[in-house]
């Protein structure tokens, strides 16, 4: 990499910054606060492509000026990161630092608190400050800072040393998503006894709003082009916050002519559906009284009841499953719909590294990869990495995260093409808002390809995905 590189990734980061500091001094002038103005500021567009544009130049400043050796150390032994992170949320040291207020407090005090070795606990401490995780504002004196106190509950930390089971409870999810991370496997093991871990992963997919950009499923699609009284199936839906947010957009109840009037039929495990139930009887009771919206026990591998869906949603649902069951679910739902039925994938779409050209008209699984509305090439001119680098890497560790916990993946577009073409859907649309990777991705009905025709049967599934687990876990099965 030449000089001439490196300035320009520099005068990148301050053309950037002129472009944040423009966006902020048209606004109040008010100091750092999670509610305050400035900080949702944050989701104006024009701040999210700065700040992307300030995050990979300064990642591929770093790492082409750094000794390799020291780079490649940093990536190697950065795997304590995530452990610090977690023991911070656990040990609700960020609730302890909050009630110390901002000059902090001696570590001695903290480990006092939440039992922690004093020792372990300092050095634990300091490696998250030097990742900017918190401050140390004098020796063993910590205090919170803009991304700590991220994950405050806002509760006392008295009180979640009494009831810590509690502790998620009316918080906006993000640290309930720190917390679960190492506990993923189990969550969808049928009968799982462990209601805390599964009540805090309801709330935890609520703290994934902040991969999105609030509301961006409403632009996600053409809600306004359904007709009156659609029906929507909220396919692992989880709790229902994706229909929650649709309902009040689109069937507020109102007898107004103009109302779309949409129902919603919220479809999980049954462990999930009654806390999805519980969530909406506390917040928005006279959906579910007034038949705007209903929950519904369905395993997505069977047959899907609902034959007359206008939209079938899979929000963050396939990339928890691997090709062979991903490719299930969608065929489920093909099998359910009707010609006029559209799918909505809302999940990562993970870029090339490289600039795409989508010249050749099938991606290598097959499935149309040209005309697809809203893809992208890339995401950033040169001398930047054509997928942003560092500032995507949130959804390359997402993707890692997802292979290693369940067999699941992030996929690129081409991959979601494949998959989806697979199954006897055709991808036409991708909306993504601007600066994020999360996608809402649309398909409509097309022909069953050959291998779906063989998932039709029991056996033929059952054939078909050993024979996929059989290249990692020599599974044997019969041809059907
Ligand atoms: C990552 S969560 C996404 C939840 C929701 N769509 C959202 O965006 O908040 C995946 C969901 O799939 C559900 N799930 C897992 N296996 C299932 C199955 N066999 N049938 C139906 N739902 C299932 C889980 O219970 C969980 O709620």
């Amino acid at each position: 990499m030449t000089f001439a590189v490196l300035r320009s990734l520099h005068a990148l980061i301050g053309d950037a910054l002129d472009d944040i500091e423009r966006v902020y001094a048209e606004s109040e002038n008010v100091p750092f606060d999670a509610n305050s103005p400035s900080e949702s500021l944050t989701a104006h567009p024009v701040v999210i492509s700065a700040v992307n544009r300030i995050v990979a130049a300064a990642g591929q400043m770093s790492a082409t000026v750094q000794i390799p050796f020291l780079t490649l150390c940093d990536a190697g032994m950065g795997f304590h990161l995530p452990s610090c992170l977690r023991l911070l949320e656990a040990t609700h040291t960020v609730e302890i630092l909050r009630e110390a207020g901002p000059e902090g407090l001696h570590v001695k005090r903290i480990a006092e608190k939440n039992g922690v070795d004093k020792n372990k606990l300092a050095h634990i401490l300091r490696l998250l400050a030097t990742h900017h995780i918190l401050r140390e504002v004098s020796p063993d004196v910590f205090a919170n800072n803009r991304l700590s106190s991220a994950l405050d509950t806002g509760k006392s930390s008295e009180e979640l040393m009494r009831s810590p089971e509690t502790k998620y409870n009316d918080t906006n999810g993000i640290s309930a998503f720190v917390g679960m991370w190492y506990v993923l496997p189990t969550l969808f093991v049928p009968d799982n006894p462990n209601r805390f871990r599964l009540e805090r992963f309801g709330k935890a997919m609520t703290g994934t709003v902040s991969w999105e950009v609030p509301g961006a499923v409403l632009n996600g699609f053409d809600w306004q082009s359904l007709p009156k009284g659609s029906t929507i199936v909220d396919v692992g839906g989880g709790i229902g916050s994706t229909s929650m947010l649709l309902a009040h957009a689109y069937s507020d109840g109102s007898q107004d002519d103009d109302a779309l009037g949409l129902k919603f039929v919220i479809q999980d495990r049954e462990v999930v559906v009654d806390m999805g139930q519980k969530a909406w009887k506390a917040k928005c009771p006279e959906l579910l009284e007034s038949g705007i919206a209903q929950f519904q026990v369905h395993d997505f591998f069977t047959p899907q009841p609902i034959k007359n869906a206008a939209v079938f949603i899979l929000r963050v649902v396939l990339h928890d499953w691997p090709d062979a069951f991903a490719q299930r679910i969608l065929l489920r739902l093909r099998e359910a719909a009707t010609p006029d039925t559209k799918l909505l994938i809302a999940d990562f779409v993970l870029p090339l590294a490289c600039t795409d050209n989508f010249e050749t008209s099938q991606s290598e699984e097959g499935g149309e990869i040209t005309g697809i509305q809203g893809a992208e090439t890339k995401l950033a001119p040169a001398p930047l990495l054509p997928n942003l680098g560092k500032a995507s890497a949130n959804v390359y560790w997402m993707d890692m995260t997802m292979q290693c916990m369940f067999n699941g993946q992030e996929r690129t577009l081409r991959e979601i093409v494949s998959l989806a073409h697979s199954a006897g859907w055709k991808v036409t649309k991708v909306t993504k808002a601007p600066g994020s990777l999360f996608g809402h991705i649309v398909a409509r009905w097309a022909g069953l390809a050959r291998d779906a025709e063989l998932l039709h049967s029991d056996r033929g599934w059952i054939y078909l995905h050993t024979k996929r687990l059989g290249r990692d876990l020599a599974v044997e099965s019969e041809e059907p």
